[in-house]
């Protein structure tokens, strides 16, 4: 049954017209009932697309199943010879395919305009699309470099995640760890719950503890309080000994002065006791004249006395003989007369005797009374004399305990002076200036050189005058023209003292050409006055030698001279004339080694034992005339090489069980000159470079020790690899740099004043002391 359309115009597409119709239940048999046919609901009628239904004017609407069941339907009469039933229904079925045919040509024509409209619209939607395309591009390219941009940041942020992940799994793990820890924390919290309680329980013991303790730091603050009032006392008393230090140094100097004074004193004093003993001897030996006369005047007196007394008698016996004569008148007047004359002569020679014996009492008291006199003045004499003594014995106390504060003193300074080089810890930097010589004198009206006059400066600063402008230096000692051989040696000779207290000392002159440093190390040949540091040196140490004797030190004594010239060794001690590692061509010979005690050692160097001043005097001459010496344009005499002279000491002392081995470098440089001034050439020439070339070498290790660097370039001359131990190691190392105060050297004196300056300012290590408990190696090492 075909069903008819209620009139609207739904829009319906084929797909949906053919779903539309149900092929529900088959047409009764014997009808003409195209299966599925039905009649549209209205629902199909009408469409945005110009409705399809519109178009169908019948009212019907077939499906594709419609059509499908219309084409395959089978026409069956009840009565197959019925043919107007068959035509009948034939003409429905026909009926029904016209309206069949006309809905679908109904629904071409819908489709075609609809076709039309589609095209148009497909026009309007592709032009749209097309529209929408170039957006779509313009957005793609938008949204491309969104997404490079994005991919970036998704790579960013994967690095990130990555990160994050990492830092997760490394806070996972961290987690876990954490988590372990949390629980093994846990059990220890556990435990230590169970400590706690232990704790608390020891706690309120231990408060008691700390109250106990709180009492006895209550009681170390008073006691803190009491030492640090204790500290300050003791402050104040190094503060106080510190000026009683400075006091007693004041003092020394006073005594010393006063020393010098009782000195003269004791002197004359002696003279006085010298004369006053003489003048008692004089008196003395009178005295025991008077004495003797006294004596012999006694034994006369004493004779005479007996020759009265024995005369007195007689004169007695005779008077007696002459009473009894007289009694006896019987006897004859001649031998009376004889008795009378006999008695006058007894009277008269009784008289005699009597005057001498008064002359002679007389004589005994005058010469009593000169014993007396004399007795008297030796009495004063002796007096005197004891007075005297007792003067003498008084200054020989004062002297003594002035030359005992002398020597204290002097321990007091030995020990402040290796202070201070010790704290100090550099090279110390002597300055030098030499007279303007003759042949230079006319250079002398500006002053190139000053030295100023304030008290810090004194003594310590020199000024080189260039252009007119002072350029101001300051080292340790500054010696003025006038400076004194002695003078220079004074400042020196407790650097050289220590060499025998068992130090490394090393004094070193550097200088231009001409400049004075073999006149500061030599000094002039033959005059006492004029000699320099190297004999004052030895004598000093000769000198010292002899008194450290008295007090249990023995000691030996080496000497070794080399020179180094054209950067090669000499033996300047050596019988062979021509050693050195040029000539001999042996490479081994006079190999510098330093051993891991920091000492060197120079192969197949002539050592000589020595044992006075003397003998090191005419080794010194011998080396003398053995040095490279040349003329150049500055100076007549110019040494052409380094002179290294070693002096090893090595003392021993048996009571306190002592020894020490102590070096004394004495080394005078060789000029450092310009090759234009020095105006040198051929051999000359060679010379200079070699010695501007070592020089430079030691300025280098100088420059590279004041920077601290790890590599120093010892190794670059042998000149420095000679001195490594007295630059870098333990030694007590004096540099005296020598100026020429002549105008046109001004560039050179700059020069060398700048290159002291900066070695005043090289820290080397602290000198040590070479001494141990005995005994020694039979040769001591270079230095
Ligand atoms: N302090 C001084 N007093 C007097 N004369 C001096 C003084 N210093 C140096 N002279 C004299 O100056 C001259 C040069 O001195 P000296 O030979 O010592 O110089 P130098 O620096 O050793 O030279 P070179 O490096 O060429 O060997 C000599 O004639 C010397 O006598």
């Amino acid at each position: 049954m075909v069903g008819t359309a209620n009139g609207s115009r739904t829009p319906v597409t084929p797909r949906q017209a053919f779903s539309i119709v149900n092929g529900s239940g088959g047409a009764g048999g014997g009808q003409v009932d195209p299966p599925g046919l039905r009649s549209g609901p209205g629902s199909i009628a009408g469409s945005d697309c110009g409705g399809v239904g519109g178009g169908v004017g019948n009212g019907f609407e077939f499906t594709k199943e419609d059509v499908d069941a219309l084409l395959n339907m089978k026409i069956r009469t009840k009565d197959k010879f019925n043919l107007k039933e068959k035509c009948e229904l034939q003409m429905e079925y026909i009926k029904k395919l016209r309206m069949c045919v006309r809905f679908f040509q109904e629904f071409e024509g819908d489709l075609s305009l609809e076709h039309e409209k589609l095209i148009k619209m497909f026009e309007a939607a592709e032009k749209k699309c097309n529209e929408l395309e170039m957006l779509m591009n313009a957005k793609e390219e938008e949204l491309n470099s969104i997404i490079a941009e994005l991919q970036t940041n998704n790579t960013d942020l994967q690095e990130k995640f990555m990160k994050e992940e990492a830092e997760k799994l490394a806070a996972v793990e961290t987690l876990m760890t954490e988590k372990d820890a949390r629980l093994s924390a846990e059990r220890s919290q556990a435990s230590l719950s169970e400590d706690l309680e232990k704790a608390l329980k020891e706690g309120s013991s231990a408060n008691q503890k700390i109250i106990s303790l709180n009492d006895m730091y209550k009681r170390l603050q008073e006691y803190n309080t009491s030492l640090q009032q204790y500290n300050s006392k003791l402050q104040t008393e190094l503060n106080q000994t510190s000026e009683t230090l400075s006091k007693v140094e004041r003092e020394k100097a006073a005594l010393m002065e006063d020393l010098s004074k009782l000195r003269g004193y004791h002197d004359s004093q002696q003279d006085q006791l010298a004369s006053t003993k003489a003048s008692l001897e004089e008196t003395t030996k009178l005295k025991d004249a008077l004495a003797n006369e006294v004596g012999c005047l006694r034994v006369d007196l004493h004779q005479v006395r007996d020759d009265r007394d024995r005369q007195l008698s007689l004169v007695q016996d005779l008077t007696a003989e002459v009473a009894q004569y007289k009694e006896c008148t019987g006897k004859s007047a001649a031998e009376l007369g004889t008795l009378t004359s006999r008695s006058i002569e007894l009277e008269a020679t009784c008289a005699l005797q009597t005057d001498t014996i008064i002359r002679l009492q007389d004589q005994l008291a005058t010469a009593e009374k000169k014993l007396e006199i004399s007795d008297l003045s030796s009495v004063e004499t002796r007096t005197g004399y004891e007075e005297q003594k007792k003067l003498n014995a008084e200054l020989q106390i004062r002297l003594a305990e002035a030359e005992a504060k002398v020597i204290d003193g002097e321990v007091l300074r030995k020990k402040l002076h290796n202070t201070i080089q010790e704290l100090k810890g550099n090279i110390r930097v002597f300055c030098r200036v030499r007279p303007l010589l003759s042949d230079e004198g006319a250079e002398s009206e500006t002053k190139s050189i000053t030295f100023p006059t304030t008290t810090e400066a004194l003594g310590r600063g020199i000024e080189v005058v260039q252009h007119g402008q002072p350029i101001p230096f300051m080292f340790d000692k500054v010696f003025m023209p006038q400076s004194s051989q002695e003078e220079v040696f004074t400042e020196v000779s407790q650097l050289v003292q220590s060499a025998l207290d068992g130090y490394k000392v090393c004094i070193f002159a550097y200088g231009q050409t001409g400049s004075g440093k073999t006149h500061t190390m030599m000094g002039t040949p033959g005059s006492y006055d004029d000699k320099g540091l190297i004999p004052r040196s030895l004598e000093q140490i000769f000198e010292a030698r002899q008194k450290l004797k008295e007090q249990g030190w023995k000691y030996e004594m080496q000497v070794s001279m080399l020179e180094i010239y054209n950067e090669t060794i000499r033996d300047l001690l050596s019988s062979n004339k021509s050693s050195s590692t040029e000539s001999s061509g042996n490479k081994q010979q006079y190999a510098i080694k330093h051993d891991a005690n920091g000492n060197t050692h120079v192969s197949d160097l002539t050592i000589v034992d020595v044992r006075s001043s003397k003998e090191v005097s005419f080794l010194l001459n011998r080396a003398a005339q053995s040095r490279s010496v040349g003329r150049t344009q500055m100076n007549e005499q110019s040494s052409r090489s380094h002179f290294v002279f070693t002096l090893r000491i090595s003392g021993v002392n048996e009571t306190m069980e002592q020894q020490v081995q102590g070096i004394l470098n004495l080394i005078d440089l060789a000029g450092s000159e310009r090759l234009s001034k020095s105006g040198s050439t051929g051999d000359r020439l060679r010379e200079t470079q070699a010695i501007n070339k070592s020089l430079s070498s030691l300025s280098d290790v100088i420059f590279a020790l004041a920077k601290k660097e790890e590599h120093i370039p010892f190794r670059n001359s042998k000149l420095t690899y000679l001195l490594q131990p007295c630059l870098g190691g333990d030694s007590k190392t004096l540099m005296v740099v020598n100026v020429s105060p002549a105008p046109s050297s001004v560039n050179e004196s700059l020069c060398s004043l700048r290159f002291a300056a900066r070695v005043n300012a090289c820290e080397i290590s602290i000198p040590r002391r070479q001494t141990s408990m005995r005994y020694l190696e039979p040769r001591l090492s270079y230095g």
